[in-house]
């Protein structure tokens, strides 16, 4: 196994809902010292009990505009008004630390990151079918049916996508989460794993 040092970033994504964020907490809360994760840049407020530098870097606009226009933006989206994204810089902070970098994005994101030079390993984190996808965002209790409806929507054009040749390097279904994770950490502490295939979403 290749020391965690040399091990390249580890972009998961997958639908909202699916249990990226859960997987994520589980593996840097195991490893303390293994990972890091990218902290993004946002034009957004801070939540209460937000930091900054811990959940974004939060800047203005007119910053977020500079950076955009220095290249300085691996990938970024505007998502209700507000600018994300993800630093060159704050990726290599990541391996400076002699952390493997954890990068949780969208689709668009991992669009974006293929024009890049930065060569990460892909896994894409697939619900079992759309029944329990919804189940969980309803379970999680934190959108309103008319958000639910729109994150299941582009669920299915994550799904899509994914589903296309060479987009990832791994596919892991969230169905028993135990089972899921065992797979995710062995992924990331760089094990060659035997992926999932993705599961027919036609219910
Ligand atoms: N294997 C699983 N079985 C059942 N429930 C799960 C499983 N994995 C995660 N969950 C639950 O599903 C909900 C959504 O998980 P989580 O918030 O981690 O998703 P996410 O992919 O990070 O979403 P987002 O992209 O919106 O942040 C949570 O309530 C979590 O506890």
């Amino acid at each position: 196994m290749s020391p965690l040092t040399e091990l390249l970033p580890l972009v998961v994504s997958g639908p909202s809902g699916v249990g990226k964020g859960t997987l994520i907490k589980r593996l840097f809360s195991e490893f303390p010292d293994n990972f890091g994760f990218s902290v993004s840049h946002t034009t957004r407020s801070p939540r209460p009990g937000e930091t900054d530098g811990r959940e974004y870097h939060f800047i203005t606009r007119d910053k977020f505009t500079e950076l955009i226009q220095d290249g300085a933006f691996i990938e970024y989206a505007e998502f209700s008004g507000n600018f994300y994204g993800t630093s060159f810089q704050t990726v290599r902070d990541v391996a400076r630390s002699g952390r493997r970098c954890v990068l949780d994005i969208d689709a668009q994101g991992v669009r974006q990151i293929k024009n890049t030079d930065l060569q990460p390993i892909f896994v894409f984190i697939s619900p079992p079918n759309m029944t329990a996808l919804r189940a969980r965002l309803e379970g999680r209790a934190t959108d309103s049916e008319q958000a639910i409806q729109k994150r299941l929507g582009a669920a299915l054009k994550e799904i899509q996508y994914a589903r296309e040749p060479d987009v990832h390097n791994y596919i892991i279904v969230n169905d028993d989460l135990d089972n899921a994770y065992e797979k995710f950490k062995r992924l990331a502490l760089g094990e060659r794993i035997a992926g999932d295939i993705l599961p027919p979403l036609d219910d």
